[in-house]
């Protein structure tokens, strides 16, 4: 059985004591036209390592995600956990290290990544949600044999041509979303660990952007959101940027303006949307019911991308 170690299910409800009743009912009319148009799609949610620190917002999340089924909606979620498994390392007296957003991940470092993803992360997010009522169901890519993987061949970008070798990342090679939408016809809300297996039956640590952004293709679905540590994708200059183009992105992987976690977050997003995904986010997950805010109302936040 797992231990809700680091799980606190009392947390003070939200205080909307101080709203009008006014404000109040115009902001669930205003939600009306987009339950209306979302009815029945899929909604995918990339939920950040950094986005679930901390304890107030995650019960927040949880509750917008179950909201969303509710309404008719069929959010699947992928979960994150890098500084989760940076914790769990240091214990083990190991260091995270990372070429371009990748964790290079040996033979330890694999065990501690299912152990953190599939156990303790996926777990949490699982009762939580049911705690509120939703009846959130665990996968790994294991699971029905959902994300079949094999190992990464990353390009050395300081020597053309040569490729890295870092450990047991994998990149996706099919996914098979049959688990899914079975779930997802019932009432069940799956939640997804960023693990692949390969064929030879080895696991693979994936990059949850990138699990993602595919599972958003395969699945046709409606939007994409990426929820992260940060107001969105800014500029040279720090400012953030409200929507960005295939052109605008080549530019500022180019020049360095996008480095570390972001840039397979941006690769995935703009490959899911070239692929058909109707709206692809980038938001602040530290933002209370940031999901429902992007989902429901008018309010435009956070990075667009464009697919071209
Ligand atoms: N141009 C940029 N705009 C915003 N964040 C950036 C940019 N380039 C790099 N980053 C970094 O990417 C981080 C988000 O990626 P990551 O830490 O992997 O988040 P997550 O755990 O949500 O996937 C930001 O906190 C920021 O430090
Ligand atoms: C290969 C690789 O880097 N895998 C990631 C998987 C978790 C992840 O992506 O978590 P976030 O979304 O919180 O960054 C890792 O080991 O950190």
């Amino acid at each position: 059985m797992t231990q809700l170690t680091n799980l606190t299910l009392a947390v003070p409800s939200d205080d909307l004591t101080a709203v009008s009743p006014a404000i109040k009912a115009q902001i669930l009319a205003e939600a009306l036209p987009y339950i209306r148009n979302f009815h029945g799609k899929t909604i995918v949610i990339k939920y950040g390592g950094n986005a679930m620190t901390d304890e107030r917002l995650k019960h927040g999340f949880a509750r917008d995600v179950i909201l969303l089924k509710l309404v008719g909606m069929n959010p699947v979620v992928v979960h994150g956990g890098g500084p989760q498994i940076d914790n769990a390392l240091k214990k083990i007296g190991k260091q995270g290290t990372f070429v371009q957003g990748m964790r290079i991940t040996d033979e330890e470092t694999m065990e501690v990544v299912e152990w953190v993803l599939g156990g303790e992360v996926q777990q949490d997010i699982v009762m939580l949600i049911n705690h509120y009522g939703g009846q959130a169901v665990g996968l790994t890519g294991k699971d029905g044999g959902l994300i079949r993987a094999r190992k990464m061949a990353m390009p050395d970008r300081e020597n053309p041509g040569q490729f890295l070798d870092i450990g047991f990342v994998g990149e996706i090679d099919a996914i098979n979303p049959a688990v899914v939408k079975a779930l997802q016809d019932d009432a069940f809300i799956p939640i997804i660990s960023p693990i692949g297996f390969g064929q030879d039956g080895q696991a693979y640590n994936i990059n949850a952007d990138v699990v993602a952004g595919k599972i958003a293709e395969i699945l046709k679905a409606e939007k994409l959101i990426m929820m992260t540590n940060i107001a969105g994708v800014q500029d040279k200059t720090g400012n953030l940027v409200t929507d960005l183009s295939a052109r605008e992105i080549d530019e500022m992987f180019a020049d360095g303006t996008i480095s570390g976690g972001m840039l397979p977050k941006i690769s995935s997003a703009l490959d899911a949307a070239k692929s058909g995904v109707n709206t692809v986010h980038i938001i602040d997950g530290r933002i209370e019911h940031s999901l429902l805010l992007e989902v429901l109302t008018e309010q435009a936040f956070g990075t667009m991308i464009r697919s071209h």
